[in-house]
């Protein structure tokens, strides 16, 4: 028997509060792969904090029965600003990963990393148990899917398909009723949480559709998020995912008025996002991307066309049950004359732009 020992230094006493918590083995050989990158399959023997006084951490690792560990094949289809850290998560964990990716090069840093390449979804799906998918909008999670050479075409029953995108509740039963006429099973978990939560193996899983594939994929969705919410039928993950990015947009956007009013009558916006960041509005989003706002920078991480995405399905969401969204509606038009603007790819807090705009 092989042991590795792991050690873990550190002097910040919230970061010992959360690794004294009971690690699941995938959490702690997570953390261990990414000091140990080789070291795949190691499967974890105990995981005990020690020392609390300088809060280290020690895990003992054991090579043996790691084929017994994590026996599954894991497909990746979607390598954007999400799907590549996510996994990359899965990778270093020690998962044995095929991805594909519609831009063959971005396949090429996770292939150094040790994943497998299949030239199409569907000889993903066919090569693996498990397959996740994170693509950008309802059209591409369709074709993905359900297109030609689509990932349907080597689903088979045994196998899972789970679709991480963000996408409407009709489109998501449509993948489902696809997936699961070949015998497979489907689970949609769209994510809360952006591109560092994803680095960070930080996403919060907002999962619906088959429980019993929702359980195996559980050790893999744990080692790409922090949390995870069963929420019944499929469709309600998307809504609630929809419902969420709709408060996020309305947010932001009522942030850049602020902001912008603000300079306009001779204050200091810093000082602004200073203000907020002490009070009862105060949000990780506004203290993480107000300075930049500030100085007219928005370095992406969610793009901008995607939120205007999501606004315009939490619309179609609000008018399927007749819910009134006054305060959607009008942020969503500003995401849109943003768009016009050329700033898609840009992070969406460049929504405030639409707001310099002179009006025409
Ligand atoms: N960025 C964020 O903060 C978050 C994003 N999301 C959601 O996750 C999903 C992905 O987001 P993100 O990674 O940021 O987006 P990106 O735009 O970075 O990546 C989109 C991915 O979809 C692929 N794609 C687009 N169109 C097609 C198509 N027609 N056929 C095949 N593949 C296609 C892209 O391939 P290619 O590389 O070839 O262009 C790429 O892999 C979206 O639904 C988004 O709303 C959810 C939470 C946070
Ligand atoms: O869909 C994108 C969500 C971004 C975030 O939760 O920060």
């Amino acid at each position: 028997m092989v042991k590795i020992l792991m050690v873990r230094a550190s002097y910040n006493p919230n970061l010992y509060l959360s690794y004294a918590a009971p690690l699941s083995p995938q959490k702690a050989m997570s953390m261990c792969s990414s000091f140990f990158p080789v070291q795949f399959g190691a499967k974890p023997i105990s995981c005990s904090p020690i020392k609390p006084q300088f809060c280290v951490q020690v895990a003992a690792f054991s090579s043996q029965e790691s084929k017994d560990e994590l026996p599954t094949r894991v497909g990746f289809l979607g390598l954007g600003i999400m799907g590549s850290p996510m996994a990359q998560n899965l990778i270093r964990a020690g998962c044995d990963v095929t991805v594909w990716n519609r831009t063959k090069s971005k396949c090429d840093p996770l292939i150094s990393l040790g994943a497998k390449y299949k030239p199409s979804p569907e000889e993903v799906a066919a090569s693996c148990d498990i397959t996740f998918a994170m693509l950008a909008d309802p059209e591409s999670a369709v074709d993905v899917a359900c297109g030609k050479q689509g990932a349907a075409s080597g689903m088979s029953p045994g196998k899972g398909y789970v679709d991480v995108s963000t996408v409407d509740g009709p489109t998501s039963s449509l993948i489902s009723a696809r997936i699961q006429s070949t015998g497979a099973l489907f689970l949609e978990a769209p994510v809360s949480g952006s591109k560092k939560p994803a680095e960070d193996g930080k996403l919060i899983f907002l999962t619906a559709g088959d429980k019993s594939l929702y359980e195996t994929a559980a050790p893999y969705l744990d080692l790409m998020g922090k949390s995870r919410f069963y929420l019944g039928e499929v469709g309600n993950g998307a809504a609630m995912k929809l419902v969420v990015n709709m408060i996020m947009g309305s947010m932001m956007a009522s942030f850049s008025e602020g902001l912008l009013l603000s300079e306009k009558v001779g204050l200091d916006p810093s000082i602004l996002v200073e203000v907020i960041s002490q009070g009862a509005i105060s949000a990780p989003m506004y203290s993480m991307k107000g300075p930049s706002m500030v100085k007219s920078l928005y370095p992406t991480a969610f793009p901008l066309k995607h939120q205007q995405k999501d606004l315009r399905l939490a619309l179609g969401l609000a008018e399927s049950v007749s819910q009134p969204t006054p305060v959607t509606a009008a942020a969503n038009e500003l995401y849109k004359v943003a768009k016009s603007k050329g700033l898609s790819d840009d992070d969406f807090s460049a929504v405030i732009e639409a707001l310099k705009a002179k009006l025409q």
